[in-house]
């Protein structure tokens, strides 16, 4: 048995879901009061659960399964051609099997790699962009197989645009959740946010041995992450009373979760939840993880309305390309010197 049912909750307990659903219908409508109905929904589902559910909220379910279909057909290629676009040190190309290890996670000590194959993109930018040119960090062109299957990139890109799009406009909800100008991130995520999408493929777990895991339980180090599931279960959340909780698939929904950065912005008042993965399900798994992140130069400053007597400075401004480079080095092998890989 493994973690997320030796610390599971109880049946009766796990039929009374504690992550709510917001409906963004009337706020991306643009209907009057409705943003801060929306927001005061969204408040207390970040201080409370960390986690929530998001109905209407306008990307079409024809684009999220292009997008499933996209990654099993990107997950069926050769091997060869798979290794041939492996992850680079932005983080963007294919991470093959067993390449990455939560080991910067402070909710459980992790000591195997996940089973996982993950294909990360981000903005699809051409080959000439200047900042490609230029080799930035986090500024990546996108690492396409050399002969992906039809529509695969166009599937992927429309499906990237369209959860960007969403995305913007819930950190505009976040920031009125947290009593500033709904404008008040836009300066930190313009000019091409640091968005990327993991297409993730976890094979099925036949032995559940001990430790192992399809992603291992960590926190993510994104602002927020929108989630597309499928109805084939292996998702756990940790509450805050310690219990993992698994939460349901609800059809037209996504689930959202924040992270790290927003954390740290919140001035630690607002959750970033533990979740992982294990797939015993007997089958393939596939998801879709959008990580919405700020500009690399963006600086991460507790906002002014949390920061209060009872709740004092907790972070020091930080450059938001260092938390992610860190972060990256800390969990991702690939990204890891010789000596500190093993090898
Ligand atoms: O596959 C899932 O359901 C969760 C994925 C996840 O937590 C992640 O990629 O950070
Ligand atoms: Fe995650």
């Amino acid at each position: 048995m493994h973690l997320f049912k030796q610390q599971g909750l109880s049946g009766e307990e796990q039929s009374r879901t504690p992550i709510p659903v917001i409906d963004l219908g009337r706020y991306l409508a643009g209907e009057p009061g409705s943003r801060e109905a929306a927001a005061a929904e969204l408040r207390r589902a970040s201080e409370e659960v960390g986690f929530f559910y998001i109905s209407n909220h306008g990307v079409p379910e024809e684009l999220v399964e292009r997008a499933f279909r996209a990654s099993q057909a990107f997950h069926a290629l050769p091997m060869e051609e798979k290794l041939s676009i492996k992850v680079n040190e932005n983080n963007i190309g294919y991470l093959p099997m067993a390449g990455s290890l939560a080991a910067s996670s402070t909710v459980h000590k992790n000591t195997k790699p996940n089973l996982n194959e993950s294909f990360f993109i981000t903005h699809d930018r051409p080959a000439d962009h200047p900042d490609v040119i230029a080799g930035k960090p986090l500024r990546s062109a996108n690492q396409w197989p050399p002969s992906p299957p039809a529509t695969m990139r166009e599937d992927m890109v429309s499906y990237y645009r369209a959860v960007h799009g969403l995305a913007d406009r819930l950190v505009a909800l976040f920031a009125a959740s947290l009593d500033l100008p709904p404008d008040w991130f836009d300066a930190s995520f313009a000019n091409e946010s640091n968005a990327t999408i993991r297409f993730i493929h976890y094979p099925p777990q036949d032995v559940i041995e001990e430790n192992q895991f399809g992603s291992a339980p960590h926190t993510d180090n994104s602002f927020l992450t929108i989630l597309a599931r499928t109805e084939v279960p292996g998702l756990a959340v940790r509450l805050t009373n310690g219990k993992w909780f698994i939460p349901p698939l609800i059809p037209g929904t996504f689930l959202v979760n924040l992270g790290n950065i927003l954390r740290r912005w919140s001035n630690d008042t607002y959750l970033s939840t533990p979740h992982g993965v294990v797939n015993d399900s007997g089958k393939d798994r596939y998801s879709i993880a959008f990580f919405h992140n700020p500009n690399p130069q963006a600086v991460i400053t507790p906002v002014p309305t949390r920061v209060t007597a009872e709740q004092p400075v907790q972070h020091e401004p930080a450059l938001y390309l260092d938390l992610a480079l860190a972060f990256y080095r800390a969990n991702y092998l690939h990204q890891k010197r010789p000596a500190e890989a093993g090898a």
